[in-house]
């Protein structure tokens, strides 16, 4: 049963005050994005356990719409998540058709510029999942937007000139870019991650630079591009394998050394995987959604069970006055 609200308060605040102990640098936090009443609140919680799998520094806030029913908000406290209220965000009343109708809701993502109590964050996707500790991110020089390089082969492209001209950053040598068509375009990222630096007056100009643009067909993804061309840094694709990369650009990826897993090829979000979907029969990607898995349904990395092992290692240094030393058993 989740602890009341109170307990979870209480206890968040003894995990940042635990995190504080172990030297965490104020002003820097993972945020996510949540909306709706539906699934993808197990998203939150699996990228909230994996992280503390990972043993990060920082702590976990999830920006939810006014939809994100007080039992889901109430899961993500007692899983130890900062849970924050943000107002939608619209685009200028458009006929774009989206790639996927919901993208319309992912505009709201832009009001984490506005979290001014941290000085770096790093955005990740609910259907994100954290294998490797990714807190050296936060120590990148500030000033730049940094992101993985997107791919544009899926039929998720089929209405872009890259997609038809059969053009990827991902093999900018394969089938070149035709000087006809003027310059290659900009390096294109993935905003179902990236690192960046709150800041009010950013903020401030995403909104009013957003009414006067015309959607696309990849929402905020689209525009974040836009916004950040001058500012985008390029960060290895194993900070975010894009799922597609795996059929796509196989060349270009070494699993086993992936830190971050984006689940977001058609089919393969981990806690609503059928594996009947295109692509979603292979081997690498049931093994991929078999680790989310592992994660989410271990208790262990549940907060309650995580805080009280903390505080039980923390009592008994402090009774024997060593430090805690698990039994050889437990080791
Ligand atoms: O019903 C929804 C759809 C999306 N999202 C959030 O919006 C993000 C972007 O959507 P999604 O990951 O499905 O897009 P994809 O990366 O698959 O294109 C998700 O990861 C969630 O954090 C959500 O909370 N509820
Ligand atoms: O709202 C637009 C979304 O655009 C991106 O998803 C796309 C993109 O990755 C394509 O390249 C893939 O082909 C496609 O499958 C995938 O859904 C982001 O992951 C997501 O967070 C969100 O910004
Ligand atoms: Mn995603």
């Amino acid at each position: 049963m989740a602890p009341d609200i109170a307990t979870a308060a209480a206890n968040a605040n003894a995990n940042a005050r635990q995190a504080n102990a172990k030297g965490m640098v104020a002003g820097r936090a993972f945020v996510t994005f949540l909306a709706g009443n539906g699934d993808y609140v197990k998203g939150v919680v699996g990228l909230a356990k994996g992280l503390r799998k990972v043993e990060s520094k920082y702590p976990l806030v999830v920006a939810v719409l006014p939809d994100v029913p007080a039992e889901h908000r109430q899961i993500l406290i007692s899983q130890g998540c900062i849970v924050r209220e943000i107002e939608p965000v619209y685009p200028p009343a458009n006929q774009t058709q989206f790639a996927m109708a919901y993208y319309v809701i992912n505009y709201s993502k832009l009001r984490i510029w506005e979290f001014v109590e941290y000085s770096k964050m790093i955005y990740l996707d609910g259907d994100i999942q954290v294998f490797h500790n990714i807190d050296h991110l936060f120590d990148m020089p500030d000033g730049y937007f940094y992101a993985v390089m997107d791919c544009f082969c899926e039929k998720t492209w089929s209405h872009s000139p890259q997609f038809q001209i059969g053009y990827c950053q991902q093999c900018p040598d394969k089938v070149e870019w035709p000087t006809h068509k003027g310059p290659r375009p900009p390096l294109y990222f993935n905003a179902g991650m990236f690192v960046f630096q709150p800041k009010l007056s950013i903020y401030h100009d995403l909104l009013t630079t957003l009414q006067l643009t015309t959607p696309t067909s990849f929402a905020e993804q689209d525009f974040l591009n836009m916004y950040f061309k001058d500012k985008y840094r390029p960060i290895p694709n194993v900070y975010n394998l894009v799922l597609a990369m795996l059929w796509r650009h196989p060349e270009n990826v070494e699993l086993d050394k992936v830190k971050v897993v984006h689940y977001c090829a058609a089919g393969s979000k981990p806690w609503r995987f059928t594996g009947k979907e295109e692509n979603m029969e292979r081997q690498d990607i049931k093994m991929l959604v078999k680790k989310w898995w592992d994660i989410y349904e271990d208790e262990s990395l549940d907060y309650v069970n995580a805080v009280n092992v903390e505080n039980i290692k923390a009592a008994y240094s402090e009774a024997a006055g060593v430090a805690f030393v698990p039994a050889p058993s437990a080791a």
